[in-house]
């Protein structure tokens, strides 16, 4: 058992934990990292193929209002580079196939003008969201009575229209839309600063990828204090005495005086705190869901879509194992790589069958999009952070009917000695690698303002 005793523990090597680490550092307060797994990055994971070949199987992109990724990515020499986003895209209802270009996909009049009133009602709902408290809206709870499906089901006049909107918050949720509070759909389209912003490639939040994959950003953010993390500690008990508390896993125990928490939601509710968490904390906890989101990725020799014509993007309805489709080649396009999101119960099925059977759906499915070209990848793979124990589903904690309203502020609140970090507790980028650090930093505020008061 190790003697050392830092005077803060952060629980959690993902890039909230990181962020709060750095700032721990900076102010020259000692710390200690736990990390369950073998590596940094949690719901960030860049799988290196080969020279120029990279796979991000978690979180890989970036947009503006997201500052302080922009601001990590120059300070530590990382460039970033601009999504393809160049051609025509595929919209896929029932099979039938239809290419667009920009951002308003082929459909008769009715239903475009349909989507668009919905897009309008649900930007203009989430504009009037206070973000620190969503709570406070005068229809609060109202709107987190129901679901995000009850609001499309209601909202939408044609079938191709509710088709449509449901990939995109999909897409965007990475959930199925009935286990979704309307209110956390709003709070989240605001804390992303529109919807317009979460939605788009260019001017939005897919706008920008790091060269080199994400991973590789938390894992310079850290090399300073490499020796301050300890890998493979999953922590299990959390035990306060007096001012002390007590850090425990299998084969680890630390004291500290303050502990900072940055591990999702589902996750935290394992660990087991003497004396318990916060009632209203200990409740919410249990109420949080993750999503279900698989990315399945064909590489190829290039992007011979390009040349066609094609921007290797596509939406499709439940006729498809996948959502949606992207162009996921490295910056200097000397590999081809489309990637497709496998989504809530369409993920669910699509993992359950066997690797070979999963490659020929998306074989099947970019041969009917971009044409024979697509008969010859040179690799197949296909990743999902729900298998993950250390995860245990993506993209973020989904709060579900009556959550907002009968818990507030009770995910992030700290409670002494004990201040939350993680996406899930962030206001700005709720669910984005931009939250996670900026929950991470504020976490280390907090602590470093309470150590100056003891
Ligand atoms: C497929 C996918 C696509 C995504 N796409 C994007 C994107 O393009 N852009 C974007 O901004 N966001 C994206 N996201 C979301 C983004 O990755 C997350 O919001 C962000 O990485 C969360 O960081 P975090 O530090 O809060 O949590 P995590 O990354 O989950 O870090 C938590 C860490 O805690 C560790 N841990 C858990 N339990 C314990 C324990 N008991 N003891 C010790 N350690 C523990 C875990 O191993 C993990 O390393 C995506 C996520 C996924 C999975």
């Amino acid at each position: 058992m190790s003697k050392l005793s830092p005077l803060v523990i952060i629980v959690g090597g993902g890039f909230s934990g990181i962020a709060a680490a750095k700032k721990l550092y900076e102010a020259g307060i000692s710390f200690l990292v736990l990390e369950a797994r073998e590596r940094l990055g949690g719901r960030v994971f860049t799988k290196t193929i080969s020279e120029g070949l990279y796979l991000d199987l978690g979180g890989q992109w970036i947009g503006p209002t997201q500052d302080r990724m922009y601001q990590l990515c120059e300070e530590h020499g990382l460039e970033t580079f601009e999504t393809y986003d160049q051609g025509k895209n595929i919209l896929d209802l029932g099979g039938k196939i239809r290419t667009y270009a920009g951002m308003i996909p082929k459909m008769d009049l009715i239903s475009l003008i349909n989507l668009d009133l919905i897009l309008k009602k649900l930007e203009k709902l989430a504009r009037q969201i206070d973000i620190n408290y969503p709570w406070s809206h005068p229809k609060a709870k109202k709107f987190d009575a129901v679901s995000l499906d009850h609001f499309i089901r209601k909202n939408s006049l044609t079938k191709s229209c509710e088709k449509v909107i449901r990939v995109g918050c999909e897409t965007v949720f990475a959930c199925e839309l009935n286990e979704i509070s309307l209110l956390h759909a709003l709070f989240y389209i605001r804390s992303g600063t529109s919807l317009e912003c979460l939605i788009n490639i260019k001017n939005g939040a897919q706008q920008h990828r790091i060269k080199g994959g994400m991973q590789p950003l938390v894992e310079q953010m850290a090399l300073p204090f490499q020796d301050r993390i300890r890998f493979n500690s999953p922590v299990i008990r959390i035990e306060k005495t007096g001012n002390e508390v007590q850090v425990k896993g299998n084969d680890f125990e630390y004291t500290a005086q303050k502990i900072i928490l940055s591990v999702p939601p589902p996750l935290l509710a394992k660990i087991r705190f003497t004396p318990d968490l916060p009632t209203e904390k200990r409740q919410l906890l249990e109420r949080y869901s993750m999503g279900h989101v698989g990315k399945c990725f064909m590489v190829y020799e290039k992007p011979f879509w390009r040349e066609k014509g094609f921007s290797g993007q596509a939406v499709a309805d439940k006729n498809s194992p996948f959502q949606t489709l992207f162009d996921c080649s490295p910056a200097d396009g000397r590999f081809g790589v489309l990637m497709g999101f496998t989504i809530g119960n369409r993920a669910k099925s699509f993992f359950l069958q066997d690797e070979n059977a999963r490659k020929a759906q998306l074989q099947e499915i970019l041969e009917l999009y971009f044409g024979q070209d697509s008969k010859h990848p040179i690799l197949y793979k296909d990743f999902t952070m729900s298998d993950e124990i250390w995860s245990s589903g993506c993209y973020a904690g989904i709060m579900p009917t009556g959550a907002w309203t009968g818990f507030e502020d009770a995910y992030r609140k700290p409670s002494n000695p004990y201040y939350f970090a993680g996406t899930e507790a962030s206001t700005r980028w709720n669910g984005y690698i931009e939250g996670a650090v900026l929950a991470g930093e504020a976490a280390s505020l907090q602590v470093i303002k309470s150590l100056q008061h003891d």
